[in-house]
């Protein structure tokens, strides 16, 4: 940061992902998932500082692995990225079918098949010869998606993959998803979209404060019996389908974070408990959790 200031963005976090599997990361602004997905593909900045151990099946270690690995045998095709922000990771002066074309080319050997890939995303044909500038986010973004799909490569992280897209392309989008995921690739997608975390995902990681809080799955967080973590409960009422009760207050900034559980000035359940941090026993981190029921 300037002045030298440091940022705890993501602490201790750790999650198993298998192939055929999706993982949703969900949670507010700001709390450190677009970090983590940096740093499973050596994107940080330069003065970021990693550690620990990110194991691809096979046994790389992307936290260890260095950039030349990353950039010739990883990026693309062993994990794949769907970026955040798509437009900055397209190149202004090249169409998207000159995109397409070159990353078919490097990653699977093939000339063509730029209309197929980009059908993949529900990227429009006639829009493939428009450079990024002509494109809208959403368009912007399903080429990104297009993009990422070339490579088939057995892990896909997806930073927002459906921002920008209004609810049928969301849908669209999430579905060629999934099929990917059930042809065997694991897929890590991050997003503020709870709606379309809960069309695709198997499970569900929720962050709050560059932490996960809560690991569950999918079908029991959003069903029955729900979320266990105040805060992922507060993420689904706050839903205008649900009780559209927002979440009181804001997260708060990771360069000042409170002693104690980072979750407590706004958490309807804290007690004096909450001035230690609660360890994440791999499916919750919180002193009032309800115990997890069998079913
Ligand atoms: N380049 C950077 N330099 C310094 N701090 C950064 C940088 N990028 C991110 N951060 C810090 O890391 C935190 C997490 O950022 P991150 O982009 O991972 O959030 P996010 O959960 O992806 O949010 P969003 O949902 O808005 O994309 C930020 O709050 C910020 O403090
Ligand atoms: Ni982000």
């Amino acid at each position: 940061m300037p002045g030298g200031r440091e940022v705890a963005a993501v602490t201790d976090v750790s999650f198993e992902l298998r192939e055929g599997e999706c993982l949703a990361l969900i949670g507010e602004s700001g709390c450190g998932k677009s970090v983590l997905a940096s740093a499973l593909l050596g994107l940080l900045p330069g003065n970021a500082v990693a550690s620990g151990r990110a194991l691809l099946g096979g046994g790389l270690d992307l936290t260890a692995a260095d950039e030349r690995v990353l950039a010739r045998t990883v990026r693309g095709r062993r994990v794949g990225l769907v970026p955040q922000s798509p437009s900055a990771h397209l190149t202004p002066v090249r169409t998207v079918r000159s995109h397409l074309r070159e990353t078919l080319r490097e990653l699977t050997g093939r000339r063509g098949g730029e209309e197929a890939a980009a059908a993949r995303a529900s990227f429009p044909a006639d829009h493939l010869d428009r450079y990024p500038h002509q494109l809208s986010g959403g368009l912007a973004q399903r080429a990104a998606t297009a993009l990422a799909l070339v490579g088939d490569a057995p892990l896909l992280l997806a930073d927002e993959p459906t921002t920008g897209l209004d609810r049928e392309l969301v849908e669209r989008t999430a579905d060629e998803l999934r099929r990917h995921v059930d042809a065997g690739h694991a897929l890590l997608m991050i997003t503020h979209d709870l709606a379309a975390a809960e069309r695709i995902a198997d499970r569900v990681a929720v962050m709050y404060a560059g932490r996960i809080v809560e690991l569950a799955d999918a079908a029991r967080f959003f069903g029955s019996p729900g979320p266990r973590h105040p805060y992922a409960r507060g993420l689904l009422d706050a839903l205008p389908e649900r009780s559209f009760t927002p979440i009181p207050g804001m997260p708060p900034e990771l360069d000042a974070l409170p002693p104690g559980c980072a979750f407590a000035a706004r958490c309807p359940s804290a007690t004096d408990a909450c001035a230690a941090v609660p360890a994440f026993d791999g499916t919750v981190a919180c002193h009032h959790a309800p115990e997890a029921s069998r079913a």
